[in-house]
């Protein structure tokens, strides 16, 4: 049985393609065998994985362009990966003019159920169609949340799409929210950080903002705990994995599953 995870928001910058990389990353590490699917046309994620080459026949274009197979995907850091490249942004428009155009991504995906044990996607940064496609295809999203007020803004937006994804895919639900570019010293963050906790169900262990490791492994074209396997940010990805890993335990006999 396959999980399909999509790491979701419409917020910029909220460390979305950092989480899905990474945890990745530490659930191949786990023994598990992983797909990361690169949804966003930015392909942050494809060159922070150290892809610099990718081409679009690669990508998921003919995926969501014409109900095509999976691609062929790279092998990484002891997982697989789909890559994006910037041209991938011109599927956008024909996503909504087919029928199951904005399911393509989840059918392909289920003709490949059982192939790997774990697959997550990276969605772009916006509400659009190739996010929704990317929404669509999960059976639960990881939703990072910056710790300012911009970050719960943002899940106004999260709310207000919810119930449209829900007429399509009932069962989509939030497995984590994961509070990010957490600054202890600084008092916003850590009152955002309570709200978030008293509000909200599945929270992780938050990331906190420091920019060196993060940006240096991704320069580098490594998961940080292999840039830095002994650094708080890897520490950190470890906790929001094994956070994760509960939270779906713990949400899988509801759902039926094992
Ligand atoms: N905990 C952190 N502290 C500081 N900088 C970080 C942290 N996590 C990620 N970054 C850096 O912040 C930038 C944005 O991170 P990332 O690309 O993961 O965000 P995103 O939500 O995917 O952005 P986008 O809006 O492009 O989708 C990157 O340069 C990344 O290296």
């Amino acid at each position: 049985m396959t999980t399909i995870l999509t790491v979701f928001t419409h917020a910029g910058g909220a460390g979305k393609t950092s989480i899905a990389g990474n945890i990745a990353h530490e659930f191949a590490q786990r023994g598990q065998h992983v797909l990361l699917i690169d949804g966003d046309p930015q392909s942050n994620l494809t060159t922070n994985m150290g892809v610099q080459d990718a081409e679009l026949h690669e990508t998921l274009f003919d995926v969501l362009s014409g109900d095509a197979p999976l691609p062929a995907p790279r092998h990484v850091h002891g997982f697989d990966l789909i890559p994006a490249v910037i041209d991938l942004a011109e599927v956008e428009p024909s996503i909504p003019g087919r029928v199951g155009g904005i399911l393509a991504l989840r059918d392909a995906l289920q003709k490949e159920s059982g192939r790997w044990d774990t697959v997550i996607i990276d969605s772009p940064p916006s509400l659009g169609q190739l996010a929704a496609a990317c929404a669509l295809a999960a059976d639960a999203l990881v939703v990072p949340i910056m710790t300012r007020s911009k970050g719960l803004n943002a899940l106004r937006g999260l709310n207000r799409v919810m119930p449209q994804y829900h007429r399509l895919r009932p069962d989509l639900h939030v497995a984590a929210y994961v509070p990010t570019m957490c600054k202890s010293n600084r008092k916003e963050d850590s009152e955002l950080l309570g709200i978030v906790r008293e509000d909200l169900p599945h929270v992780t262990s938050p990331i906190v903002e420091r920019g060196a490791v993060w940006n240096g492994a991704a320069e580098k074209g490594l998961p940080v705990t292999v840039f830095a396997p002994r650094s708080k940010e890897a520490e950190e990805i470890r906790k929001i994995t094994s956070d994760l890993v509960e939270f779906l335990q713990r949400n899988a006999p509801e759902r039926g599953e094992r």
